[in-house]
């Protein structure tokens, strides 16, 4: 049993990978040319040495002499080349040579897909070897037909095989070459042998018939309808279902033995074999191939090919980067932690400490016998003892079987956004949307992949980081992510926080047609937004339902192996990143219209690629509801004020415990981490933003589907024979109350929220109540019930 846990244990070997070397659009035109300019200039030198080689053969001897003058149309380097080439090498047939480098600089030059060139340069080589060795048996004639090598090859086999041997071998080898390359087969062979044969059956054989291949016993003619009602019979016979539609093709290879009686034309016995009808699905798979192996796979970042990803040098280097290890101190706060658990006779079996960014970590093994929940108590002593604040007693260490206790450092360091995004656990990471956040308490970077989160929920007190989390959020995308791969809609109702990224609009943001600016400030607009987000949500969907697809990575892999068609409306889906700074904000004024599509929006667009991050600094539960809580299980907790805010958030105490300045606890779900988060300042950004807004960007930023709302001012035309039949009482119930709100109704009238907002819907439609007004009831436009009486009778006449 013990062996089979350490054999599962053991780490999966990681695929090496091959380092792809990525030319520019500079080199790929210098090495491109050179190498077509040269193929032509070989086939130059190859085509003159028929004629000048035997005239250049001393001047080859002395090749670095300039005395010596060739005859060679490209003078003695042609005479070289050509005499290395065709003399020495591979004789005639070297001429393929020239071909084939000029076609690798086509290849280059066009940026074609290199696995085809590969192709040419296998097969190219094989048929080099083949003709040389076939030229060697006609050295006698003129020994450049084969050159040296084609002789000696020959040679070499004759020797072993003899002549016929060789002879026979070369055949195979033709054979085997057209098979593999050519697809030959035998049938196909047969197929050219049999034109005559087949010319004789169309005597006995009408239109109809000739689908079918008949093979007559005794040389006996059928009429041509015995032999399709015989097959019919056999179709009944063998019980085939009409659904099975035998194509044309099928039936061109089915074969219908017929054997009848000399004098009666009755069948005996039919024998039939039916070949299967080739799946639709591997056609376009097929297809796919093709267009795959001619244009190689789609390449979404193609439109801004030369995008340059910014450097590492836009962020700024900190100089209190590097943890110090004050002595002093460790053995201080030790001194102090020991000191108090003995007061309270707590005796400590062991002690150790790991320093962090802004924290370090006691881990304590207490003596045999003591309850855990005894120093979970003592939290308040142990910050008075240590005159600290911060303090954060993890009782027991997750699967350490340790008690922790986290001390603030005297002098925190700065983890700077630099040092995490040059980390090599995010460079390397392989990730759909990295994000580097920050340092745990261990100093390792944490890393941690957004599309799976699914959605991100911060929240914590004014000034404790939030802004600033944001900011490493979508730095760490920009470093990694292409603008083809992923855009943000950012919604910011401070209007300063994220303004700096309007650079970057054409590149990263999405936003609705009609609107002016891509971030959004006001709330009225962000709720058209969201509802935009679900008409793509729904869109996508549609997509990823027709491609049979689960996900969007998987219908990006297929989109890129072009196994789906652009004019079926498939296309390249970039990830969708809405972040939403205040959130409590929009809460308050919008409140059940924002929450609604942000909670269908969290519950369903993980798969098609549209996550959510939102942000607060008023962790309350009118805000963080139970049905945002239970879509955002990734949360990060900056400080907050009180212990109800931290349960609010993690639905645990700590980050009331918390010291501000970026300290953070984040959870995925179960373990609860305690992060520095990684820092950048306003400078960075801009820095960052104005090198990405610089480069070369699409005409317009991605546009998010068009969403009509109702506040747009739209008229809703509705039938008055198609009003509910509640209308009138519907009408009354708010012109009494004065108020057009479609929960009065439901209240009112017992009314579903569908039913209730058709109603109003269709009052709106009447004149009855005024247009939509965000968070607030409509206007009534009726004051009382006489006048809407009579209102309603001058609607009839
Ligand atoms: N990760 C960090 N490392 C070091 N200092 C930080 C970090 N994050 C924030 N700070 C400091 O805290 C200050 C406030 O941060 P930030 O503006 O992000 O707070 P906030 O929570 O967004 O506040 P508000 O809600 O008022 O916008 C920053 O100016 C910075 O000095």
């Amino acid at each position: 049993m013990a062996k089979k846990k350490t054999e599962t244990k053991k780490t999966p070997k990681k695929p090496y990978k091959m380092p792809s070397f990525k030319l520019s659009s500079q080199q790929k035109l210098v090495l491109g040319s050179f190498l077509a300019i040269f193929g032509i200039l070989l086939f130059i030198a190859f085509v003159s040495f028929f004629f000048t080689g035997e005239a250049d053969q001393s001047s080859l001897s002395n090749f670095a002499s300039r005395d010596t003058v060739s005859k060679n149309w490209l003078s003695k380097s042609g005479a070289w080349l050509s005499d290395f080439f065709i003399h020495r090498g591979f004789g005639i047939s070297s001429f393929i040579f020239s071909v084939l480098i000029f076609l690798s600089g086509l290849y280059v030059l066009m940026d074609i897909d290199k696995a085809k060139l590969r192709k040419h340069w296998f097969w190219g080589l094989i048929v080099i070897i083949w003709l040389s060795v076939f030229f060697g048996f006609f050295v006698s004639l003129n020994d450049n037909l084969g050159g040296a090598i084609g002789f000696e090859l020959n040679s070499y086999l004759q020797d072993y095989i003899g002549i016929i041997g060789t002879i026979l071998v070369l055949l195979f080898c033709l054979i085997a070459y057209l098979a593999i390359r050519f697809k030959l087969t035998f049938e196909s062979i047969a197929k050219l042998f049999s034109f005559a044969k087949k010319d004789i059956k169309e005597e006995f054989s009408n239109d109809e018939e000739d689908e079918f291949s008949i093979a007559f016993d005794n040389n006996l003619s059928v009429e041509a309808e015995d032999i399709k009602s015989a097959f019919d019979l056999a179709l009944e016979a063998e019980d085939i279902t009409k659904e099975k539609v035998v194509t044309k093709d099928t039936a061109s290879k089915l074969k219908v033995h017929v054997v009848a009686d000399e004098d009666d034309i009755e069948l005996e016995a039919l024998e039939m074999k039916v070949v299967k009808v080739k799946e639709e699905l591997s056609e376009t798979d097929n297809l796919a191939n093709k267009l795959v192996e001619d244009f190689g796979q789609f390449d979404p970042t193609l439109e801004l090919g030369n995008y340059q990803f910014p450097p590492l040098d836009l962020l700024t280097k900190y100089d209190s980067e590097s943890i110090t290890i004050n002595q002093e101190e460790l053995e201080d706060n030790k001194n102090k932690i020991v000191d108090t658990l003995k007061n309270y006779s707590i005796g400590i079996a062991s002690i150790k400490a790991t320093i962090g960014p802004t924290v370090t970590l006691y881990e304590i093994v207490p003596d045999a016998g003591i309850r855990i929940s005894k120093i979970k108590n003592l939290e308040d002593d142990i910050a008075l003892s240590l005159s600290a604040l911060g303090i954060r007693i993890i009782a027991p260490i997750p699967g350490k079987g340790t008690i922790g206790i986290e001390v603030p450092n005297k002098n925190a360091t700065v983890v700077s956004m630099r040092s995490v995004i040059a980390s090599k656990r995010f460079q390397s990471s392989d990730m759909q949307l990295p994000i580097a956040l920050g340092k745990t308490i261990s100093n390792e970077t944490l890393v941690v992949d957004l599309a799976k989160m699914p959605h991100l929920l911060m929240a914590g007190a004014t000034g404790q980081g939030k802004s600033v989390g944001l900011n490493a959020v979508l730095t760490s995308l920009l470093y990694k992510k292409h603008p083809a791969e992923v855009k943000f809609v950012l919604v910011d109702p401070k209007k300063v926080e994220l303004t700096l990224f309007n650079k970057i609009e054409r590149h990263y943001l999405a936003k609705l047609p009609d609107s002016e600016d891509a971030i959004i400030t006001d709330n009225t607009k962000v709720i058209n937004t969201l509802n935009s987000l679900c008409i793509e949500m729904d869109n996508r969907y549609e997509l990823l339902k027709n491609a049979l697809c689960r996900n969007i990575a998987e219908y990006n892999v297929k989109f890129k192996a072009r196994k789906l068609n652009p004019n079926e409306g498939h296309q390249f889906l970039p990830y969708i990143v809405l972040v939403v700074d205040e959130f409590a904000d929009l809460i308050m004024t919008a409140g059940k219209e924002v929450e609604t599509p942000i909670a269908r929006l969290a519950q369903l667009a993980r798969a098609i690629g549209i996550h959510l991050i939102i942000a607060t600094q008023r962790p309350s539960v009118n805000v963080i509801t139970g049905i945002i809580k239970a879509n955002f299980p990734a949360r990060i907790a900056f400080r907050v004020t009180s212990k109800i805010d931290s349960r609010t958030i993690l639905d645990s105490s700590g980050a009331d415990q918390l010291i501000g300045r970026g300290d953070m606890l984040f959870t995925q779900g179960n373990d609860v981490t305690r992060v520095q988060c990684a820092f950048i300042d306003t400078p960075e950004v801009e820095r960052l933003t104005d090198f990405i807004g610089s480069q070369k960007a699409y005409p317009e930023a991605y546009a998010l589907p068009e969403y009509v709302g109702e506040e747009s001012g739209m008229s809703i035309d509705i039938d008055i024979s198609e009003r509910d039949k509640l209308f009138r009482d519907a009408a009354i119930v708010i012109v009494q109350a004065q108020q057009g709100s479609a929960s009065l109704l439901q209240r009112k009238l017992k009314l579903g929220y569908n039913r209730a907002g058709r109603l109003i819907d269709q009052l709106e439609a009447a004149g009855i109540v005024g247009p939509f007004e965000g968070s607030k009831a409509r206007q009534v436009l009726i004051t009382d019930l006489t006048s809407l009486d009579k209102f309603l009778e001058n609607e009839i006449l």
